[in-house]
This record gives structure tokens, sequence and C-alpha cells, in this order.
């Protein structure tokens, strides 16, 4: 009943889609429903996960999914009873952060979510993109074709090495890898099997694995197949090129289609011609924080620096509320702790801490959009350079 309410409101299809609701593992006390007399009319989950914060560290994380109402009982308060059920028992579980992806969103601001990550696609038009730059240590590494078993073996491994350097990356359940429960986007799902390519560097390392499919279209008896790129990770950027390299190589593929990419790939830069990557997907943002337990959070991530700053945090829930002194090292950790008689370098609502968190967001474009002001001069250029994080933030699934 739950599963359906889930599939009625959010308008799926049935099929595989409801199996994989059907097939969630139940864990008590992460599923709520709202209940007219006997019937299902709302419907809210929740699961653990350690997303990876900017500096490799992993922090838990309470992930919000298969939300829904149904429409004959929209507007009467069901999510907002769901979800200020659901903060209190993850503020008491001590998890410092909730996530979600928002359907819409002008929804979940006033539930003190922020949009804190983006993806980006790209639609490759193979015949112009000139080939790959491919770096001379690429070419001594090793491309290989794995069985399904094979990569759900060795991805696990190779998928936390490749995190703790992506801030904004999940968990992956050991489910993500053999079947498609539990995530919404998921390249298990809708079609064929996919293949699997693994490429080792010199030493026989794994340093990335690609998850693909090829649709073979014919124009007329001109082979303009299209290769789609479900999943690509890599831990080192000769892996990348080496198996971008691979797409656009592969026999009858005109089109090289990936539409969940870091914001920051550089897969444009890789190509002869940059402009034949053009956009396709969504290039939107994706992931949503809630920014529970700002001493937890703050301290759980790297600074790019020594420094100080003094948050005035406004939350009319309460958890995030308060005045927070962050206090970085030389090697970028840092302390974090309320400090309700220091005066605030910056003010500004749970929702942008959350946008802020990850790196997504700067307090430079913050501070332009009126969502952080700034109560010291020079404290908005501070917290820039302290925040700062080289790589932006991918939350890689659809949690
Ligand atoms: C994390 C995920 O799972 S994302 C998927 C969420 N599910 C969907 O989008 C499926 C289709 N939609 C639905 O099931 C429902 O409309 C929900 C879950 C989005 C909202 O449920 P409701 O019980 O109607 O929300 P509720 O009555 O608590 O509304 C709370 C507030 O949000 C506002 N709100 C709710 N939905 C929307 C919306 N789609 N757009 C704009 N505002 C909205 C309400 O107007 C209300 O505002 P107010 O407090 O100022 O009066």
């Amino acid at each position: 009943m739950w599963a359906d309410t889930v599939r009625t409101g959010t308008h799926r299809p049935p099929g595989r889609g409801r199996s994989r609701l059907n097939r969630l593992p139940f864990v008590p006390g992460r599923f709520q429903g709202a209940f007219d007399g006997d019937e299902c009319v709302g419907a809210f989950r929740s699961a653990r996960t350690e997303l990876a914060v900017p500096g490799g560290g992993l922090v838990a994380a309470d992930v919000i999914a298969d939300v829904a109402v149904l429409p004959t009982h929209r507007r009467r308060g069901l999510l907002t009873r769901m979800m200020d059920r659901e903060l209190r028992a993850a503020a008491g579980r001590g998890e410092p952060l909730a996530l979600l992806i928002a359907a819409e969103p002008t929804v979940y601001g006033r539930f003190g979510f922020g949009p804190a990550t983006r993806l980006t696609g790209y639609r490759v038009d193979v015949l112009r993109a000139g080939g790959v730059r491919l770096p001379a240590a690429a070419a001594t590494g090793r491309l290989q074709l794995l069985p399904r078993p094979r990569a759900a073996a060795v991805g696990p491994g190779l998928y936390e090495r490749f995190r703790r350097g992506r801030p904004g990356a999940p968990a992956r359940p050991p489910q993500w890898w053999t079947d498609d429960t539990g995530t919404l986007w998921h390249p298990l799902r809708d079609g064929p099997d996919p293949l699997h390519v693994g490429y080792h560097d010199a030493a026989g390392r794994l340093q990335g694995l690609l998850t693909y499919r090829v649709d073979p279209r014919w124009d007329g008896n001109l082979p303009a197949a299209e290769l789609t790129v479900l999943d690509l990770i890599t831990t080192h950027p000769d892996a990348a090129a080496a198996l971008w390299d691979y797409c656009l190589s592969v026999d009858w593929v005109t089109t090289v289609l990936a539409e969940n990419l870091a914001p920051d790939d550089p897969l444009p830069l890789l190509l002869g011609n940059p402009r034949a990557a053009r956009p396709g997907g969504l290039d939107s943002d994706f992931a949503w924080l809630r920014v529970l337990d700002p001493p937890a959070a703050l301290a759980a991530r790297r600074y790019s620096g020594p420094g100080r700053l003094v948050l005035e945090v406004d939350d009319p829930a309460g958890y995030a509320h308060g005045r927070f002194a962050l206090d970085s090292a030389p090697d970028g950790t840092a302390h974090c702790s309320p400090a309700p008689h220091e005066s605030a370098d910056l003010a500004l609502g749970v929702g942008a801490l959350g946008s802020l968190y990850l790196g997504e967001q700067t307090p430079a474009r913050l501070h332009a959009a009126g969502l952080v002001a700034e109560l010291r001069p020079g404290a908005v250029l501070a917290a820039e350079l302290l925040l700062h994080t080289a790589t932006r933030p991918w939350c890689t699934d659809g949690v």
C-alpha cells in the first residue's frame, strides 16, 4: 500500500519502478505513512548515508526519498508533519546533515534545505570532436571489458577511493552494484544490461570504471549509434581521458551522451574541438542539504588554510540556530563551537549554509544574491578564501 502511494503520488508508471519500491528493505523508524482511515495517503522514507565532504571526510547524513502525498490530500500539511518528524528523529540520531533530491525547488527551502550540488551533462558529436587528447601515461594503462559480477566486485572499492576526492558523493550500498534497489537513478534500470569497462594503470591498479549502453541507430545505411554513459567513476585524470577516448572510439557511435556528470567534469577540455560537447541532460541543481548540527558538520570538512569565521545562522526550526565560531588550522582541519557572545562576521539562513557547505555556492555569490549578510567589512572575501574547494561537489546518485 505504501509503495502504491509513492507510485501514484509521483506519477510513476507500473513496472520496474514499482518493483524497486516493493523490494526496499524495511528499516524500522525509517518509513512513514499518513493514513486517512485505512487508506495510505502520504509516504515518506529515509535512510542513513555517509556523505563525502571537502577534504575527504565522511559525515552521517539522513537521506530523505520517496516522498509523496496523494493528489486528494495535498496542501493539508501532511508533508510538513512527516518532515518535522523526520528532522527531529535525524537530530536525535546525531546525524549532522539531511539530504534529498528535490523534485521541485519551491518546496524544501521552508524546511531549511538549500541547493548544494549540481549535475551537468554533455552530448558529444563524435564526428566533430577531433578525438580525445590522451596523456602519454594514459596509453600505458589497460582497458578491459568486465562481466557484471566482476564490475560489482571491484566497483565498491574504486567508488570509495573516488568519493574521498568528491564532496557530495553519497555511499553506495552493496545492492547498488547488483540490482537497482533504493536509488532513483541507476544504470541497471530501464533497458538492457549495460557493459562495463575498467581502466587499470601501468601498475595494474583499477583507476576507472565506465558503465554504458549503445543504441545501434542507423541513418539510412550509415551508422549513427548513440552511446550513453550511465556511470563513470575515475580516480585519476589518465583514467578519465582513456575512458572518454574509449567512448568516442567505439565503432558505429556518432553521439556520446552523458547526462550525469560533475559540474566541473573536464570532458570538453579533453576534446580537439570543445564545442563538439554540447549541453545534454539536465544541467540543474540536484541534491539539497540541510544542516542540523553546525559544529559537527563544519568541523568535519577541511578548509583552504588557517582562519577564523563567526557565523550567525538563522534557523526557524531551531536545529542550527545560533552563532558559531569556526577555527581552522594550517592543515585545513577545524574546530567549531557555539559562540553566543562573539560578534559575527557573516549572517545567513540555514538553507544558505547548506548551499555553502560542500562548496557549490560561494559566500560572494550568496552575498550578491542577498542570502549572506556581511557584518564585518572584508568577511565575505575572507570566507571566500577559507571555504574554497578545488573540486565542485557532485552527488553521483539519485539516493
Ligand atoms: C525528496 C523527494 O522525494 S522529492 C518528491 C516529492 N514528491 C512529489 O513531488 C510528488 C508530487 N507532490 C506531492 O506528493 C506533494 O504535493 C508534496 C509531497 C510535494 C507536498 O505535500 P503536501 O502534503 O501537499 O505539503 P504540505 O501541505 O505540507 O505543504 C507545505 C507547504 O509547502 C507548500 N508546497 C507543497 N507542495 C508544493 C509545491 N509542489 N509547490 C509549491 N509549494 C508547495 C505548501 O503550499 C505549503 O506552504 P505553506 O506552509 O506556506 O502553506
